[in-house]
C-alpha cells in the first residue's frame, strides 16, 4: 500500500468564483483513494506555500482570466516560482490548470496556455482535461453538459459579472473542475505506483 500522495491546488481568486472551481478540483482529487488534496491561495508567497508545493506529486494551477490572461496575483506567483525553477524543483511533477471568467469565451484559452507554458518551463508534465466538448458542440447538447465550454487544455468556467460566487460558476463548470482534479489524482497515483515498482525492481 502506497503512502498517500498529494495533489496541490495553487490558485488565486479575486472575488470567490475561481475559488469555487478550486474547491471543486480539490473535491475531485480527494475522491480518489490514496490521494490528499491541498488548497493553496497563492496571494501569500510564504515559505509554507513553497514547502507544500515541493511535497506535492501534482500541482493544479488556477486563476481567473483578467484582461485576457492570468490575474496579476497569479502572475506574481508564477514569477516568484523562478527560484524553484533555478533548481528544477518541480521537474517531472504533474501540472494542470483551470480558469474562470465572465465571458463565455473571455479569452480563457490564453490563461490556460500561460499556465501550460509555466509548467513546461518547470519541466512538468501537463495533464489535459480529457473530455469531449459539450453543449453547443452538438445540436442536442445541454448547458448542463460536462465540459460545456469545450476546453481541452484545462477546465474552463464562466461566471456572469453580476452574479456572486454563491450563484456562479454553474454546476456543470464545477463538475468539470471536479473531473480535472480526479483525472490529475488518478494519473499522479499511477505515476507514483510505477515509480515505486521500478524502485522495487532496482533494489
Ligand atoms: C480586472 C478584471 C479583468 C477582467 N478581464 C476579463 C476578461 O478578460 N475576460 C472575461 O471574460 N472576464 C474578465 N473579467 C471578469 C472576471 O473574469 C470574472 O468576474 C471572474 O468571475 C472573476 O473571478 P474571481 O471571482 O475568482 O476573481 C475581468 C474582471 C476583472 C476584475
Amino acid at each position: 500500500m502506497l503512502p498517500p500522495i498529494t495533489v496541490a491546488i495553487a490558485y488565486h481568486s479575486g472575488y470567490g468564483h475561481t475559488e469555487r472551481q478550486a474547491r471543486a478540483a480539490a473535491g475531485g482529487a480527494r475522491s480518489v483513494p490514496g490521494v490528499r488534496a491541498e488548497l493553496h491561495d497563492v496571494t501569500s508567497l510564504t515559505d509554507e506555500l513553497w514547502t507544500a508545493l515541493d511535497g506535492a506529486e501534482a500541482i493544479i494551477f488556477g486563476s481567473p482570466t483578467y484582461m485576457g490572461s492570468q490575474s496579476a496575483a497569479f502572475q506574481a506567483f508564477a514569477e516568484a516560482s523562478a527560484k524553484v525553477w533555478a533548481d528544477m524543483g518541480w521537474r517531472d511533477k504533474l501540472a494542470a490548470g483551470f480558469t474562470n471568467s465572465a465571458g463565455v469565451n473571455g479569452d480563457k484559452l490564453n490563461t490556460l496556455t500561460s499556465m501550460a507554458l509555466l509548467a513546461a518551463q518547470h519541466g512538468m508534465t501537463w495533464v489535459t482535461l480529457g473530455l469531449p466538448p459539450g453543449w453547443l458542440y452538438s445540436a442536442d447538447g445541454s448547458p448542463d453538459d460536462l465540459n460545456r465550454l469545450g476546453g481541452f487544455l484545462g477546465a474552463m468556467a464562466q461566471s456572469p459579472s453580476d452574479a456572486g460566487p454563491d450563484l456562479a460558476p454553474s454546476p456543470a463548470d464545477l463538475r468539470t473542475a471536479e473531473h480535472l482534479g480526479r483525472r490529475v489524482a488518478r494519473t499522479a497515483l499511477r505515476l507514483a505506483s510505477g515509480r515505486r515498482g521500478l524502485e522495487g525492481v532496482a533494489s
